[in-house]
């Protein structure tokens, strides 16, 4: 392998109190809201059929109108206190806001910069209040920081010339300046999750990246970093030039999610996901296919069945408002999660082998084994293939534990569970596995699987 002074720092998944805490989270919110919410994906009457947060790159938007926006940003129904209710009746252990998107508008009152809130009519820092009500409601806060911000004039997409470089040292000092700032105001927050990180300019930075990361994570000891900040020493990002994982979890799910535990290379990472194909920030008409709670639920459970966890984003319009569509999502996904909640916080994968009817998660508190029920078979037997010296000692429905099911054995390893057919599940249900190994132990008694 290669030797490489600025690739992954660290070998295999973090152990400490704080990635535990990220690792058992399940379920988190992605808020994208900034001035491209005022245009709603459209301008001048035309329908932008980009993701909205990118409008400003449209030819048919042009770039001066887009830079006054700010000057018509008063979100009148901003209620922060309303979304962190909100999030928490979804059930969603952390929240990720964008602090600054691509197009360097910044929701804080930074001293680096007069695009910022400040200087709208709003006039005050949006994300400190929102840090304050998520944390009341116990949700943890992460930052999103876009490095990219086409407002800079520093900012370069490639250092061809000596100007470039010139300017591109300016803009790297001011994106530290900006980091700096964010936690000094908001020490609270638990990590960061950079964006905007893709140009050849930043592939090039890999001692800057790594002295900014390392004066971070110093000044919030346990700060939680993903692998979409750093370029190592080739310029690669995400893995290194030897194929080892940057940062503490892997970022590169973005609306897609991985297929098999082999696919996740066993990190730890997250899937974040849009509700329709591709809108982060606020479109005022969605097109194409918006997802159910149903389709989300179900990569839920498989982002944590593959040891992830799963980000659903919120697009707030213009004026601070949650649109219908997702606070309709968040109460049917908040209403499953206040039945099956136990099959996701503080649960991972099994390596049994995987069957149809759904996915299996297993508790990395108590070592109980959920079977989250997609596709129930015609004849209602649910297939279980155990691994090895594994018997199940009891088997119930999450829902009624006192329904003692009773697994009939077809070959070694392997059982049907007999779900009960006269119960009408009309949404996704969960099956709980007791289950121990059939190794002695010390004292010939069996030990709790772990
Ligand atoms: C070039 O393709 C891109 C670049 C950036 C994105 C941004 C989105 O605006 C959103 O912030 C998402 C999390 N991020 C990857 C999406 C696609």
């Amino acid at each position: 392998s290669l030797t490489l002074e600025y690739g992954a720092h660290r070998i295999g998944k973090r152990t400490d109190q704080m990635m535990e805490t990220w690792r058992n989270y399940g379920l988190g919110q992605f808020i994208h809201w900034g001035v491209y919410a005022l245009t709603g994906g459209h301008w001048d009457g035309e329908y932008y059929s980009g993701a909205a947060e990118w409008i400003r790159s449209w030819d048919k938007m042009p770039k001066d109108a887009y830079d006054q926006l700010y000057k018509s940003f008063d979100p009148k129904n901003y209620e922060p206190k309303a979304w962190a209710k909100q999030a928490k009746e979804m059930g969603a252990k952390y929240m990720i806001i964008t602090t600054k998107h691509h197009d360097g508008f910044s929701l804080w009152p930074s001293k680096y910069t007069d695009y910022d809130v400040t200087n709208s009519p709003y006039g005050n820092d949006i994300i400190g209040p929102l840090v304050e009500a998520y944390d009341a409601e116990g949700i943890d806060v992460y930052l999103y920081f876009s490095v990219m911000d086409w407002s800079q004039p520093g900012y370069r997409v490639s250092l061809e010339t000596e100007e470039d470089r010139t300017a591109y040292e300016d803009f790297k000092a001011f994106t530290r300046n900006q980091l700096i700032e964010l936690l000094e105001l908001y020490p609270s927050a638990k990590g960061l999750w950079f964006d905007g990180t893709w140009d050849e300019a930043w592939k090039e930075q890999a001692v800057f990246a790594d002295e900014l990361e390392k004066e971070m994570r110093a000044m919030i000891p346990g700060l939680i970093i993903g692998s979409r900040f750093r370029p190592d020493d080739y310029g690669n990002r995400h893995f290194d030039s030897n194929g080892d994982l940057m940062g503490d979890y892997e970022q590169g799910w973005e609306r897609k999610l991985p297929n098999t535990y082999e696919d996740t290379k066993g990190n730890d990472w997250d899937a974040v996901m849009t509700v329709p194909e591709n809108q982060w920030g606020y479109h005022s008409d969605w097109r194409g296919h918006v997802k159910s709670s149903y389709e989300l639920i179900e990569m839920l459970v498989k982002s944590v069945s593959l040891d992830g966890n799963f980000v659903l984003n919120f697009g707030p319009d213009g004026q601070g408002n949650i649109r219908s569509e997702e606070a309709k999502l968040a109460k049917e996904i908040g209403d499953w999660m206040k039945v099956n909640q136990k099959a996701i916080y503080s649960c991972g994968y099994l390596n049994w082998q995987k069957q149809d009817w759904g996915y299996y998660t297993q508790s990395r508190e108590d070592g109980k084994i959920y079977m989250v029920v997609f596709n129930q078979p015609l004849d209602g037997k649910l297939r279980v293939k155990t691994a090895d010296k594994v018997i199940l000692d009891k088997v119930y429905p999450l829902e009624n534990p006192g329904m003692i099911l009773t697994p009939e054995l077809i070959q070694k390893n392997e059982y049907f569970i007999p779900v009960i057919m006269d119960q009408k599940w009309t949404s996704p249900y969960v099956i709980v596995v007791e289950s121990s190994s059939t190794d002695e132990d010390k004292n010939g008694g069996f030990q709790k699987a772990k």
